[in-house]
């Protein structure tokens, strides 16, 4: 993917304003929300077991955030995720705080295994735990480098048949064997919380309207978090600029400071 089709795919977002079904947690619901109106999507929160029959068929896709868990959501997430298998919709999977305990690591892999159309975004912490190795990651902040999750990734992709975005200060998105990396982004937004949140539905967007969503969602988060951060003197104003900025993103911004490499085997 290149940054013409990126630019394609954010246009495609903003034309066709995908219904985005969320199953998130409670830190996060608002920035979610907000952030894929800003995008240009239609996000809709929900995690009744009553409604989620009816909701799956009408969505584009499918936001699993494991976040807040308890045994109650982890029956609504499996329930959404077999609902989206039988309709062929897309799944992402946001693994918040894998490693930190027993709970969301095995969450994260059953939710992982069962999914069909899967892409998993989550810090390089959370993709080295989900692979099995040991990470440093200190609950759901991640402390690893992004670049020693690699091999993690590789694994997750080949294991589950995914899509895998590793998010830190290079994301990295491993995407049918290819690597592509993605260098813009501001080192405030670890700052704000949920910022890797909003990725993984911006990523769900994406996912309603076309391929590489990892890559298109990335490179769009990032660069809409470059700007931001330029004009943000802290991580509050950072998160009401990235909203502006989100909804103001245009092509030639795109275009001037994606810093995008793509390596393929
Ligand atoms: N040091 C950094 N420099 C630039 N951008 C960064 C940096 N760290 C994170 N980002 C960007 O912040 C966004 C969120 O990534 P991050 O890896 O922090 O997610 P996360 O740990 O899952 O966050 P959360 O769980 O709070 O939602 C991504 O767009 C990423 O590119
Ligand atoms: C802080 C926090 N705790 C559970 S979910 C969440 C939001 C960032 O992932
Ligand atoms: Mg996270």
């Amino acid at each position: 993917m290149n940054t013409k089709q990126i630019i394609t795919a954010l246009k495609a977002v903003r034309v066709q304003k995908p219904l985005v079904l969320n199953i998130t947690n409670f830190v996060v619901m608002n920035n979610s929300a907000n952030g894929l109106l800003a995008l240009g999507a239609s996000p809709i929160m929900a995690h009744s077991r009553e409604e989620l029959a009816e909701l799956v068929p009408l969505v584009g896709a499918v936001v699993i955030n494991i976040g807040t868990l308890d045994s109650s959501w982890i029956e609504r997430m499996v329930l959404a995720v077999e609902l989206a298998n039988r309709h062929g919709k897309p799944v992402v999977l946001d693994p918040v705080g894998c490693g930190a305990s027993s709970l969301r690591t095995h969450t994260s892999r059953r939710l992982a295994a069962l999914a069909e159309r899967l892409i998993i975004r989550a810090n390089a912490s959370e993709i080295i735990a989900l692979a099995g190795d040991s990470s440093q990651g200190r609950g759901v902040d991640g402390l690893d480098r992004v670049e020693s999750a690699l091999a993690a990734g590789h694994y997750l992709a080949d294991h589950y048949e995914a899509s895998v975005v590793i998010s830190g200060e290079t994301d990295i998105i491993i995407h049918e064997k290819s690597e592509i990396r993605l260098r813009n982004g501001n080192t405030m937004m670890p700052f704000v919380t949920g910022m890797g949140c909003t990725l993984s539905a911006l990523t769900g967007a994406f996912a309603a309207v076309g391929e590489a969503s990892g890559v298109a969602a990335a490179a769009v988060m990032g660069v809409a978090g470059e700007v931001a951060g330029g004009q943000s003197p802290g991580p509050g104003s950072l998160q009401l600029n990235l909203l502006d900025t989100l909804y103001r993103l245009d092509a030639e911004t795109l275009d001037k400071r994606l810093n995008i490499a793509v390596n393929t085997p």
